[in-house]
Parts: C-alpha cells; structure tokens; sequence
C-alpha cells in the first residue's frame, strides 16, 4: 500500500488553528495514526474524508474538544472503566486516547476489518490501558463475565436514544454516558422522555467544519 506519511510539523499547525496545543509526545502517534487511515482509507471504507488535513478538521478535532470536556467538565471515578462502542476508525478514541489516558478504554467495534485495523495502529502506537474488542457491543457487555462501565462515549454509533437504552442496565453507580451530537439534546423530540430517567450533568458546544457539535455528560436520574 502507498504510504502516506503526515508532517508532526503541519499537524501542530492544525492543531493550534483548531486551538489546542499537542504535546511532543502526542505529534507521533497522531501523526502516524492520521497516516495510516488515510493509507487504509483507500482501500477499505474507513471514514469519508480523503485527506489528512480534511480528516484532522472534520473528525479528529472531536477527539480533542472531548479530551478538554473531560478533563475541565466531567466527573467520573477515579481509574475509570471506559466504553467507546462503535469505534469505526478509532474515533474518538484513538486521538482521545493520546491525550487522555485515564483509566481502561475499550474500542469495541462489529466489523472485522476496523477492528483489524484499531489493533494494528495500537500494535504500532501502544497506548497505555487501551484495548481492541472485536464484536457486537451488546455481546461485549454481556460477557461472561457481564461487563459495567463507569465512562460510555459514543459517536455516530446509533442514534441517541438508542445508545441510553442499550446500555442502561450496565452503568455503575455515578457512571456517566458522554454522547457527542450535532444537535441539541434538549430540542430532540425523544428528550422529554429520556429526561424522565437521565440528567445532563455538563455540556460543551462548539463548532468544527462549520458545523455546530454539541458533546453531553449524562448521569442516570436514579437506578435504572
Ligand atoms: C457510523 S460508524 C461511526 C464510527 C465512529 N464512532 C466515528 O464516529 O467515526 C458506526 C460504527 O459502529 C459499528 N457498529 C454498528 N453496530 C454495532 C454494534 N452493535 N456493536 C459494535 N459496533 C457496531 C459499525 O461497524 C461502524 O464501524
């Protein structure tokens, strides 16, 4: 396959554009990992962008606004057992990951081929506490062993409301669901009905590719 290589030097500019600084220590892997997708983007369906750049802007800029929302407006526990289901590509997690390294982070993803490819980016770029599941999210959650999360984030998975009912029943206490939108929860027909059992904890907006994204930390109102 064509390599693709991406500039730490260009990703720095982009970051600072987008208004965040990323370390010396996270320019490698994130540059290498943008490499690697745009290469097997182009012979397997990954993500819809073409560029690193493009592809830096339109998705990965998510991963660091969510980083930020983690660390400044989200309480979770200590060493936090995190889900990201429906990985796809490695997104959020996998620029997440190289700046927020909290906790264990699972990947999990259904399809063979993505999930073949988030273990080959962390076998290449190891990221502490970070973890590959290849299947279904709702084989992973019921285990054996039946799994509990304290952390869920989710983008582009299934629609929201769907997320919050898969994955009721496999909260610990004080857990928190971080969903990432494009549009307003509370202006969502399915909001009044989902208020009734979680509540909005912390939110962030802000706006990427012209498009107005919105990231939501909820907790569960009382037991499910
Ligand atoms: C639209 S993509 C979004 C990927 C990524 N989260 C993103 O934002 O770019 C949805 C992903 O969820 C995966 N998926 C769908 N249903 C799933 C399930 N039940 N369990 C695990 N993964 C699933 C699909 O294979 C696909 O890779």
């Amino acid at each position: 396959m064509r390599s693709s290589s991406v500039s730490p030097y260009d990703l720095q500019d982009w970051a600072k554009r987008a208004g965040f600084e990323l370390t010396e220590e996270t320019l490698p892997p994130l540059a290498g990992y943008l490499g690697l997708l745009i290469q097997w983007n182009r012979v397997m369906n990954l993500v819809g962008t073409r560029t690193a750049e493009d592809t830096f802007f339109t998705l990965v800029v998510d991963s660091l606004h969510l980083g930020r929302f983690l660390r400044e407006d989200v309480e979770y526990s200590a060493a936090p057992c995190c889900w990201d289901l429906g990985s796809g590509a490695g997104l959020p997690g996998l620029p997440l990951r190289m700046i927020w390294q909290e906790g264990d982070y699972w990947m999990v993803e259904a399809r063979e081929k993505r999930a073949l490819f988030l273990s080959t980016v962390l076998a290449k770029y190891p990221l502490p506490g970070t973890h590959v599941f290849r299947g279904r999210a709702e084989a992973f959650m019921a285990g054996p062993p039946a799994r509990t999360a304290d952390l869920i984030v989710s983008r582009a998975f299934m629609p929201w409301p769907g997320v919050l009912e898969l994955v009721k029943g496999n909260l610990n206490p004080n857990g928190v669901v971080v969903l990432l939108l494009r549009e307003r929860l509370q202006e969502s027909p399915d909001w009044e009905q989902a208020a009734q059992n979680w509540r909005i904890a912390g939110q962030y907006t802000y706006t990427a590719s012209r498009t107005q994204r919105y990231l939501y930390a909820l907790t569960a109102q009382d037991a499910l």
